[in-house]
């Protein structure tokens, strides 16, 4: 359902979108899906797997609080409101298209190399692979699609948070290899804190100074596709 969506005649329209908007971030994702006609149960499905997403999320936030001896709550007291309009969890699905390698760059990618913005993300991805993470020896390692699994990055504000104790993963996507015409489809689910989450350092320390979890994602947005 998914690649019939962004292969159908409905993308033209959205793709002013894209200019204005960098991406269909979650301010939108609501609105977009309740355009959409023509392949069905496309926005209940995605709505409902969102929710899905939620519940995972907020299952993980409180083992990451437990493995840190941490209050059980200290993370998800500022994931209340994910799905609201004062959240900005977002759930993208990305088609990486069909790749002719006679016309490829140099160092092309599918995904540039990058850290995500928020405090974690769930992605998942389709069997073809690509994915590669920054392991701590600097060097990029395969992150395979393994059946049944969802692969959970650490995002940039839950490094801050904890004081650098858990790292963001710098990730980025492969193109396949010369003469293969693989598509790539994945899923991610980036979540945030709740827009007026006060997200100071949970040791107790002063590392990183308090910063407001809106503030700092609109700060990210701006260094990414601002101009400069
Ligand atoms: O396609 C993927 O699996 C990665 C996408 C990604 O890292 C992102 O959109 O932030
Ligand atoms: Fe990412």
């Amino acid at each position: 359902e998914n690649k019939m969506y962004f292969m159908g005649p409905q993308m033209k329209r959205y793709l002013n979108w894209w200019n204005v908007n960098h991406g269909w971030v979650s301010f939108e994702w609501f609105y977009i899906l309740s355009f959409h006609k023509g392949v069905d149960d496309f926005r209940d499905v995605h709505a409902s797997f969102y929710l899905r997403c939620k519940e995972l999320s907020l299952r993980v936030l409180r083992v990451m609080a437990l493995c840190l001896n941490l209050e059980a709550e200290v993370f998800l007291s500022a994931h209340k409101h994910i799905g609201s309009d004062v959240n900005g969890t977002t759930l993208r699905t990305l088609y990486y298209p069909p790749v002719n390698s006679t016309c490829v760059k140099e160092n092309q990618l599918r995904c540039g190399e990058h850290s995500d913005y928020g405090s974690i993300t769930l992605v998942f991805q389709s069997s073809e692979g690509g994915l590669q993470v920054l392991n701590r020896a600097g060097e990029f390692i395969s992150a395979p699609s393994i059946p049944g699994t969802v692969l959970i990055n650490i995002a940039d504000l839950m490094q801050r948070w904890t004081s650098d104790v858990y790292v963001s993963a710098v990730h980025r996507v492969l193109l396949p290899p010369a003469g293969d015409s693989s598509t790539r489809q994945s899923l991610a689910f980036f979540v945030q804190p709740d827009d007026e989450a006060i997200i100071s350092c949970c040791d107790g320390s002063d590392k990183y100074p308090p910063v407001k979890s809106v503030d700092y994602l609109l700060s990210r947005f701006k260094d990414s596709y601002g101009k400069k």
